[in-house]
């Protein structure tokens, strides 16, 4: 009988980054499974973009190292595997030429490649991670013309295009009204009990997905895994993460 192993999405060990001699992160050591929710948090200036930005290769640690599905970073070609949403990504000039469709397909071209025709397959799977986002309806509609929660599931729709095993979002909710907000978490929990995706999720909102996530990592130069997120979540530690009054988060749950 052949043994079977659990290979982590990303395996992290002893990561580092030091920038004009001041220490970002410290030693940062976690892994990642298929079908886990993350959700991470940290103070402003913590570390948190930066550490996602390495695990994309997009910048060099200082030292330790890491993999991707058991392959060393600059080995790893098969980047469609992590779909990416950065910061402030759904932020579009008004008469941005293009439609819903057009961006979504965009997320397509990471598994396909530029010069690829469009397959049944390509079509099928762009019209999926539309449903999936609740955007169907829209697809034909310019994409400038979005309220930011449209636009925001747009490009997390862009993202799926790819066929990921992990979805990595860096605080998409930036300037999204509440109500979207709790709609695209809704979206969020779906994709993850459902369709089984992995999510990691830089956010500030922890007390409203508290319920939806599997673990927490609070990161601010240092990382600290949390297994059980919910009783992580006194106040007292959300006010020395975030230095703000905690209350307002915790509320921020009952709001509807
Ligand atoms: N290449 C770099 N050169 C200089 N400073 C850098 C570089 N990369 C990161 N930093 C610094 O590292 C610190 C951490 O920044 P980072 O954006 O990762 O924090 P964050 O936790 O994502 O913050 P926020 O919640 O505000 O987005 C900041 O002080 C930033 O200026």
């Amino acid at each position: 009988m052949q043994l079977k192993f659990k290979v982590p999405i990303f395996d992290v060990k002893n990561l580092s980054f030091i920038v004009h001699g001041q220490s970002v992160l410290q030693n940062i050591n976690f892994q990642i499974f298929n079908g886990e929710y993350i959700a991470i948090i940290g103070p402003n200036g913590g570390g948190k973009t930066t550490l996602i930005r390495m695990l994309l290769g997009l910048e060099k640690p200082t030292s330790g190292e890491i993999r991707l599905f058991g392959k060393k970073l600059r080995s790893f070609k098969e980047w469609y595997k992590i779909g990416y949403v950065p910061q402030r990504a759904s932020h579009v000039d008004a008469n941005f030429p293009a439609t819903v469709e057009d961006i979504v397909k965009m997320g397509r071209i990471a598994k396909r490649g530029i010069f690829a025709g469009t397959s049944q397959e390509d079509k099928h799977v762009v019209e999926d991670a539309m449903l999936k986002m609740d955007i169907l309806d829209l697809k034909d509609k310019m994409v400038g013309t979005l309220s930011g929660g449209q636009r925001q599931r747009v490009m997390i729709a862009r993202a799926l295009a790819s066929s990921p095993e992990i979805l990595i979002l860096d605080e998409p909710n930036t300037g999204v009204d509440v109500v979207s907000q709790q709609r695209f978490y809704k979206l969020l929990a779906k994709l993850n009990k459902e369709d089984g995706m992995t999510i990691l999720f830089i956010t500030h909102d922890i007390g409203v997905i508290a319920d939806d996530i599997g673990r927490l990592f609070t990161i601010n130069q240092k990382a600290t895994i949390c297994n059980d997120p919910k009783k992580a979540l006194s106040c007292e530690e959300m006010s020395e993460l975030y230095g703000i009054d905690a209350h307002l988060i915790h509320n921020h749950k009952h709001e509807h």
